[in-house]
Protein backbone atom coordinates (compact mmCIF):
# COMPACT_ATOMS: atom_id res chain seq x y z
CA UNK A 1 0.00 0.00 0.00
CA UNK A 2 2.36 2.58 1.09
CA UNK A 3 6.39 1.89 -0.01
CA UNK A 4 9.20 4.71 1.01
CA UNK A 5 12.45 3.89 -1.25
CA UNK A 6 15.70 5.46 -0.45
CA UNK A 7 13.94 8.26 1.24
CA UNK A 8 15.96 11.32 2.44
CA UNK A 9 14.63 14.32 3.84
CA UNK A 10 16.25 17.63 5.83
CA UNK A 11 14.94 21.10 6.68
CA UNK A 12 17.06 24.00 5.91
CA UNK A 13 18.12 24.35 9.03
CA UNK A 14 18.35 20.53 10.29
CA UNK A 15 20.21 18.20 8.50
CA UNK A 16 19.21 14.53 7.80
CA UNK A 17 16.24 14.01 9.76
CA UNK A 18 15.68 11.14 7.61
CA UNK A 19 18.31 8.83 5.62
CA UNK A 20 18.07 6.32 3.32
CA UNK A 21 14.44 5.43 4.97
CA UNK A 22 12.89 1.19 2.96
CA UNK A 23 9.23 0.74 4.28
CA UNK A 24 6.33 -1.19 2.78
CA UNK A 25 3.23 -0.60 5.09
CA UNK A 26 0.92 -3.27 4.11
CA UNK A 27 -3.47 -3.28 4.67
CA UNK A 28 -4.64 -4.51 7.64
CA UNK A 29 -2.00 -3.35 10.37
CA UNK A 30 -1.57 -0.84 12.63
CA UNK A 31 1.96 0.73 12.93
CA UNK A 32 3.14 2.30 16.22
CA UNK A 33 5.75 4.34 15.04
CA UNK A 34 8.39 5.48 17.33
CA UNK A 35 11.47 7.23 18.29
CA UNK A 36 12.72 9.55 20.83
CA UNK A 37 11.94 13.50 20.28
CA UNK A 38 13.26 15.10 16.75
CA UNK A 39 14.10 11.87 15.35
CA UNK A 40 11.68 12.93 12.17
CA UNK A 41 8.37 10.76 13.58
CA UNK A 42 5.86 13.93 12.31
CA UNK A 43 8.27 14.64 9.46
CA UNK A 44 7.54 11.10 8.45
CA UNK A 45 3.75 11.38 8.62
CA UNK A 46 3.78 14.86 6.98
CA UNK A 47 5.96 13.65 3.67
CA UNK A 48 3.66 10.11 4.06
CA UNK A 49 0.10 12.01 3.73
CA UNK A 50 2.16 14.63 1.07
CA UNK A 51 2.25 17.49 3.09
CA UNK A 52 5.99 17.45 2.93
CA UNK A 53 7.98 15.99 0.18
CA UNK A 54 11.30 13.66 -0.03
CA UNK A 55 14.66 15.29 -1.06
CA UNK A 56 15.61 12.27 -2.42
CA UNK A 57 14.08 8.47 -2.81
CA UNK A 58 10.80 8.41 -3.31
CA UNK A 59 7.34 7.91 -1.25
CA UNK A 60 3.95 6.46 -3.41
CA UNK A 61 1.00 4.86 -2.16
CA UNK A 62 -0.46 2.22 -4.62
CA UNK A 63 1.95 2.71 -6.79
CA UNK A 64 1.71 6.86 -7.38
CA UNK A 65 3.95 9.11 -6.01
CA UNK A 66 1.95 10.83 -2.94
CA UNK A 67 4.07 14.38 -3.49
CA UNK A 68 1.97 14.78 -6.84
CA UNK A 69 -1.04 14.93 -4.30
CA UNK A 70 -3.85 13.27 -7.22
CA UNK A 71 -7.18 13.52 -5.61
CA UNK A 72 -6.95 9.62 -6.24
CA UNK A 73 -4.17 9.53 -3.64
CA UNK A 74 -5.45 12.02 -1.33
CA UNK A 75 -9.10 11.14 -1.16
CA UNK A 76 -7.32 7.86 0.77
CA UNK A 77 -5.00 9.21 2.77
CA UNK A 78 -6.32 10.76 6.29
CA UNK A 79 -3.60 12.46 8.97
CA UNK A 80 -4.81 13.75 12.33
CA UNK A 81 -1.99 15.82 13.13
CA UNK A 82 -0.39 16.31 16.60
CA UNK A 83 -1.01 20.17 16.35
CA UNK A 84 -4.24 21.52 14.42
CA UNK A 85 -6.29 24.27 13.86
CA UNK A 86 -9.96 24.06 13.93
CA UNK A 87 -12.48 26.64 12.80
CA UNK A 88 -15.26 28.25 14.68
CA UNK A 89 -17.82 25.89 13.22
CA UNK A 90 -20.19 23.81 14.27
CA UNK A 91 -19.10 20.18 14.30
CA UNK A 92 -22.03 19.27 11.58
CA UNK A 93 -20.94 22.04 9.25
CA UNK A 94 -16.82 20.88 9.74
CA UNK A 95 -18.77 17.13 8.77
CA UNK A 96 -20.61 18.94 6.06
CA UNK A 97 -17.92 21.06 3.98
CA UNK A 98 -15.14 18.49 4.34
CA UNK A 99 -16.83 14.89 4.59
CA UNK A 100 -17.10 15.75 0.38
CA UNK A 101 -13.70 15.00 -0.37
CA UNK A 102 -13.91 11.73 1.04
CA UNK A 103 -16.09 9.53 -0.99
CA UNK A 104 -16.23 6.48 1.63
CA UNK A 105 -16.90 8.39 4.59
CA UNK A 106 -19.72 6.85 6.41
CA UNK A 107 -22.26 9.71 8.31
CA UNK A 108 -23.82 7.32 10.20
CA UNK A 109 -20.24 6.18 11.60
CA UNK A 110 -19.50 9.69 12.57
CA UNK A 111 -22.39 10.90 14.39
CA UNK A 112 -22.06 7.09 16.11
CA UNK A 113 -18.34 8.09 17.23
CA UNK A 114 -19.58 11.54 18.30
CA UNK A 115 -22.01 10.15 20.65
CA UNK A 116 -19.71 7.67 21.74
CA UNK A 117 -16.93 10.66 22.98
CA UNK A 118 -20.26 12.61 24.46
CA UNK A 119 -19.97 15.31 21.69
CA UNK A 120 -23.12 16.88 19.48
CA UNK A 121 -23.31 17.85 16.53
CA UNK A 122 -24.42 21.52 16.95
CA UNK A 123 -21.72 22.27 19.25
CA UNK A 124 -19.23 25.00 18.12
CA UNK A 125 -15.71 23.56 17.41
CA UNK A 126 -13.92 26.52 18.66
CA UNK A 127 -16.06 26.85 21.98
CA UNK A 128 -14.55 22.83 22.47
CA UNK A 129 -11.33 21.61 25.03
CA UNK A 130 -8.53 20.63 23.64
CA UNK A 131 -9.25 16.90 24.15
CA UNK A 132 -12.89 17.65 22.58
CA UNK A 133 -11.32 18.68 19.46
CA UNK A 134 -9.42 15.62 19.61
CA UNK A 135 -11.88 13.46 19.75
CA UNK A 136 -13.89 15.11 16.44
CA UNK A 137 -10.73 14.89 14.40
CA UNK A 138 -10.68 11.30 15.50
CA UNK A 139 -14.32 10.76 15.07
CA UNK A 140 -13.74 12.02 11.41
CA UNK A 141 -10.61 10.33 10.39
CA UNK A 142 -12.37 6.94 11.39
CA UNK A 143 -15.70 8.01 9.66
CA UNK A 144 -13.75 9.15 6.08
CA UNK A 145 -12.71 5.67 5.71
CA UNK A 146 -9.31 6.15 3.74
CA UNK A 147 -7.19 3.73 3.07
CA UNK A 148 -4.40 5.07 5.18
CA UNK A 149 -5.42 6.39 8.59
CA UNK A 150 -2.22 8.93 9.93
CA UNK A 151 -2.18 9.20 13.85
CA UNK A 152 0.51 11.36 15.14
CA UNK A 153 0.24 11.60 19.15
CA UNK A 154 -3.51 10.85 18.73
CA UNK A 155 -4.10 10.59 22.63
CA UNK A 156 -2.12 13.58 24.23
CA UNK A 157 -4.89 15.80 25.42
CA UNK A 158 -7.13 13.01 26.06
CA UNK A 159 -8.14 12.07 29.58
CA UNK A 160 -7.77 8.41 31.01
CA UNK A 161 -11.25 6.96 30.19
CA UNK A 162 -11.00 8.85 26.48
CA UNK A 163 -7.70 6.67 26.13
CA UNK A 164 -9.18 3.46 26.71
CA UNK A 165 -12.46 4.56 24.55
CA UNK A 166 -9.70 5.50 21.73
CA UNK A 167 -8.43 1.80 22.20
CA UNK A 168 -11.56 0.70 21.22
CA UNK A 169 -12.82 2.70 18.65
CA UNK A 170 -9.31 1.84 16.84
CA UNK A 171 -9.91 -1.92 17.70
CA UNK A 172 -13.19 -1.70 15.85
CA UNK A 173 -12.35 0.61 12.77
CA UNK A 174 -9.69 -1.42 11.34
CA UNK A 175 -10.44 -4.08 8.53
CA UNK A 176 -8.40 -6.13 6.29
CA UNK A 177 -7.86 -3.04 3.89
CA UNK A 178 -6.96 -0.59 5.98
CA UNK A 179 -3.44 0.85 7.59
CA UNK A 180 -3.38 2.99 10.44
CA UNK A 181 -0.02 4.22 11.50
CA UNK A 182 0.41 6.22 14.94
CA UNK A 183 3.30 7.71 16.19
CA UNK A 184 3.67 8.15 20.26
CA UNK A 185 5.43 8.03 23.02
CA UNK A 186 2.49 7.17 24.95
CA UNK A 187 2.82 3.31 24.31
CA UNK A 188 0.79 2.16 27.47
CA UNK A 189 -1.90 4.02 25.28
CA UNK A 190 -1.13 1.57 22.22
CA UNK A 191 -1.14 -1.56 24.65
CA UNK A 192 -2.93 -4.68 22.38
CA UNK A 193 -3.83 -1.69 19.73
CA UNK A 194 -0.72 -2.40 17.53
CA UNK A 195 0.49 -5.14 15.50
CA UNK A 196 4.13 -3.93 14.31
CA UNK A 197 6.93 -1.94 15.59
CA UNK A 198 8.27 0.76 13.41
CA UNK A 199 11.51 2.52 15.23
CA UNK A 200 13.76 5.70 13.89
CA UNK A 201 16.81 6.79 15.57
CA UNK A 202 19.60 8.88 14.43
CA UNK A 203 17.83 9.75 11.13
CA UNK A 204 17.45 5.98 10.59
CA UNK A 205 15.18 2.98 10.19
CA UNK A 206 16.67 0.69 13.13
CA UNK A 207 13.67 -1.65 14.06
CA UNK A 208 10.82 -2.83 11.30
CA UNK A 209 8.90 -5.63 12.82
CA UNK A 210 5.72 -7.70 13.64
CA UNK A 211 4.78 -7.88 17.09
CA UNK A 212 4.20 -11.76 15.75
CA UNK A 213 7.63 -12.02 15.25
CA UNK A 214 8.84 -10.28 18.24
CA UNK A 215 6.89 -12.32 20.46
CA UNK A 216 8.18 -15.42 18.98
CA UNK A 217 12.18 -14.18 19.23
CA UNK A 218 12.05 -12.02 22.35
CA UNK A 219 11.16 -12.72 26.14
CA UNK A 220 10.24 -10.10 28.35
CA UNK A 221 10.00 -9.87 31.95
CA UNK A 222 11.68 -10.27 35.25
CA UNK A 223 14.78 -13.14 35.38
CA UNK A 224 16.35 -14.39 38.29
CA UNK A 225 20.25 -13.94 38.40
CA UNK A 226 20.61 -17.50 37.17
CA UNK A 227 18.33 -16.58 34.53
CA UNK A 228 20.61 -14.57 32.45
CA UNK A 229 20.97 -16.65 29.41
CA UNK A 230 19.98 -14.30 26.25
CA UNK A 231 19.98 -11.02 27.99
CA UNK A 232 20.03 -8.39 26.07
CA UNK A 233 18.47 -5.38 27.96
CA UNK A 234 17.75 -4.53 31.72
CA UNK A 235 16.13 -2.05 33.45
CA UNK A 236 17.70 -2.14 36.62
CA UNK A 237 20.45 -4.80 38.22
CA UNK A 238 19.32 -8.19 38.38
CA UNK A 239 15.54 -8.92 39.03
CA UNK A 240 14.62 -5.50 36.93
CA UNK A 241 12.45 -6.19 34.23
CA UNK A 242 14.55 -7.07 31.14
CA UNK A 243 14.15 -8.47 27.64
CA UNK A 244 15.86 -11.73 26.42
CA UNK A 245 16.13 -13.83 23.24
CA UNK A 246 13.55 -16.23 23.99
CA UNK A 247 14.88 -19.44 23.71
CA UNK A 248 13.29 -22.01 25.14
CA UNK A 249 11.52 -19.79 27.31
CA UNK A 250 7.63 -19.48 27.17
CA UNK A 251 5.51 -16.75 25.48
CA UNK A 252 5.52 -13.39 26.95
CA UNK A 253 3.29 -10.45 26.61
CA UNK A 254 5.06 -7.83 24.46
CA UNK A 255 6.48 -4.91 26.49
CA UNK A 256 6.77 -2.04 24.26
CA UNK A 257 8.44 0.22 26.27
CA UNK A 258 11.31 -2.44 27.21
CA UNK A 259 11.09 -3.45 23.47
CA UNK A 260 12.19 0.38 22.86
CA UNK A 261 14.73 0.95 25.43
CA UNK A 262 15.99 -2.54 24.24
CA UNK A 263 16.20 -1.44 20.34
CA UNK A 264 18.17 2.02 20.99
CA UNK A 265 20.59 -0.15 23.35
CA UNK A 266 21.26 -2.86 21.54
CA UNK A 267 19.89 -2.53 17.79
CA UNK A 268 22.38 -4.59 15.96
CA UNK A 269 21.62 -7.50 18.72
CA UNK A 270 17.98 -7.40 18.73
CA UNK A 271 17.38 -7.23 14.78
CA UNK A 272 20.06 -10.23 14.65
CA UNK A 273 18.15 -12.51 17.23
CA UNK A 274 14.76 -11.09 14.99
CA UNK A 275 16.55 -12.25 11.73
CA UNK A 276 17.35 -16.23 13.30
CA UNK A 277 14.14 -18.08 13.25
CA UNK A 278 14.86 -20.65 16.00
CA UNK A 279 13.41 -18.09 18.88
CA UNK A 280 16.96 -16.54 19.14
CA UNK A 281 19.13 -19.66 20.21
CA UNK A 282 22.02 -19.48 18.18
CA UNK A 283 22.66 -15.73 19.43
N1 LIG B 1 9.69 23.30 10.14
C1 LIG B 1 10.90 22.90 10.55
N2 LIG B 1 12.01 23.60 10.23
C2 LIG B 1 13.24 23.18 10.63
N3 LIG B 1 13.46 22.08 11.35
C3 LIG B 1 12.40 21.36 11.71
C4 LIG B 1 11.06 21.72 11.33
N4 LIG B 1 10.21 20.79 11.83
C5 LIG B 1 10.98 19.90 12.48
N5 LIG B 1 12.28 20.24 12.42
C6 LIG B 1 13.40 19.48 12.97
O1 LIG B 1 13.40 18.19 12.37
C7 LIG B 1 13.71 17.20 13.33
C8 LIG B 1 12.57 16.17 13.35
O2 LIG B 1 11.39 16.79 13.84
P1 LIG B 1 10.03 15.98 13.99
O3 LIG B 1 9.00 16.94 14.47
O4 LIG B 1 9.78 15.25 12.75
O5 LIG B 1 10.43 14.95 15.14
P2 LIG B 1 9.51 14.00 16.04
O6 LIG B 1 10.19 12.68 16.05
O7 LIG B 1 8.12 14.04 15.58
O8 LIG B 1 9.66 14.72 17.46
P3 LIG B 1 8.70 14.69 18.75
O9 LIG B 1 8.72 13.29 19.27
O10 LIG B 1 9.37 15.63 19.68
O11 LIG B 1 7.33 15.15 18.31
C9 LIG B 1 13.93 17.92 14.66
O12 LIG B 1 15.31 18.09 14.83
C10 LIG B 1 13.26 19.24 14.47
O13 LIG B 1 13.91 20.25 15.19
Amino acid sequence: MLTTNKLYFNYPTSPSVLKSINLELKPGNIYGLFGKNGEGKSTLIKIMSGLLFPKSGNCTFNGRSIQQREPETLQDIFLIPEEFELPSISIKAFEHINSVFYPNFSKEQFYNLLEEFHLKPQQIISNLSFGQKKKVLIAFGIAVNTQLLLMDEPTNGLDIPSKSQFRKVMAASVDSGKCIVISTHQVRDLHSLINHVIILDNAQLIFDESLDQVTKMLWFGRASSTEQTGLIYSEGAFGGRSVHARMDKEETEVDLELLFNGVLNEPARINQIMQNNDHGTRV
